[in-house]
């Protein structure tokens, strides 16, 4: 069972808003018109860990909690035109990327983020929960060779590390080796290999290229777990970008999405959103000393 703690609530110091140290967290990702995933389940969560959230659009899904109907892409040039907007006005402490369609926007976020000296957590979206692809299949290649050895951690679940890594991975003792591959081969810092598409407890696996650290929760027998990747890897920018260390940060965010899923309000007619305030209900959950 993960340790967890009733903690002191985040509060910058005086001095820290004078050194421009308020923690600010920078989304890149898509959109859920319904709330629960992409961009608006990471401003949410950003906003719930007392983190200031900035946003930048890569593509309009149409979705909700039964699947998605269309998708738009925004012009590539738009993309470095938001791009450039923020980092020549505010710089984040942390950085997330989550559904970044095409080769070609994932060039032109990495050439952006490379020359940042700032917490990167990559959440390696690939297919909804629904099934859906979010992003060109050719473009896995491109997110493992452009934008994986920049991360700080990358946030797979069990699909997305069998396409990373080209092999199954549905074991606990095949986590342990994709994440191996993924930190020391593929070159990303650290990865948490999410187990939450196993049977049994919800196990998540976390390994900084020295040690592995198990994360484990009892799962929660509930349909309501749309946005749920989104949530957890935007909890662990929100918490990187407060200066907490990585385990910690990671623990968090697992304290965090346990509770999100387990105070669920069946919002929808299918998988529904996760409960972003639920942490309020146990004072200072999910936040860090
Ligand atoms: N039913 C559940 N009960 C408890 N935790 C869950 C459940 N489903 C997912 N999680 C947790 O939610 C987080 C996201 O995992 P996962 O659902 O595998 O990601 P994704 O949304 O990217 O597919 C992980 O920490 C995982 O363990
Ligand atoms: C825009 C967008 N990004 C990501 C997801 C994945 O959601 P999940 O966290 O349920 O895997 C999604 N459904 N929509």
């Amino acid at each position: 069972m993960m340790e967890s703690s009733i903690k002191e609530i985040f509060y910058p110091s005086e001095e820290e808003i004078k050194m421009n140290r308020f923690p600010v967290a920078l989304t890149i990702a898509g959109t859920d018109p319904t709330g629960g995933a992409g961009i608006q389940a990471d401003l949410k969560t950003f906003q719930e860990l007392e983190v200031y959230g900035m946003s930048i659009l890569t593509s309009v899904v149409a979705q909700n909690t039964q699947g998605v109907s269309d998708i738009h892409h925004l012009p590539l040039s738009m993309l470095a035109a938001q791009l450039e907007s923020v980092f020549s006005d505010i710089q984040p402490h942390a950085i997330k990327t989550g559904m970044i369609a095409t080769a070609e926007m994932m060039e032109i976020v990495a050439s952006r983020i490379k020359s940042k000296q700032t917490q990167y957590i990559m959440d390696p979206v690939m297919v909804a929960t629904s099934g859906h692809h979010l992003i060109d299949e050719q473009a896995v290649a491109s997110l493992k060779e452009s934008l994986l050895p920049l991360a700080t951690v990358v946030t797979p679940n069990l699909p997305e590390a069998e396409a990373l890594t080209g092999s199954p991975v549905k074991t606990v003792d095949d986590m342990r080796e994709a994440a191996k591959v993924i930190v020391h081969d593929l070159g990303a810092g650290s990865v948490v290999v999410k187990g939450g598409h196993m049977e049994g407890d919800a196990f998540d696996l976390f390994y900084d290229g020295f040690s592995f650290h198990e994360l484990i929760t009892p799962r929660i027998n509930t349909r309501h777990t749309h946005g749920t990747g989104c949530t957890f890897s935007a909890a662990i920018a929100a918490e990187l970008a407060k200066g907490y260390t990585l385990l910690d940060a990671v623990k968090t965010a697992k304290q965090f999405i346990q509770l999100a899923i387990e105070h669920t309000w069946g919002l929808g007619k299918g998988n529904g959103p996760t409960n972003h305030m639920a942490h309020r209900r146990v004072k200072g959950a999910a936040k860090n000393d």
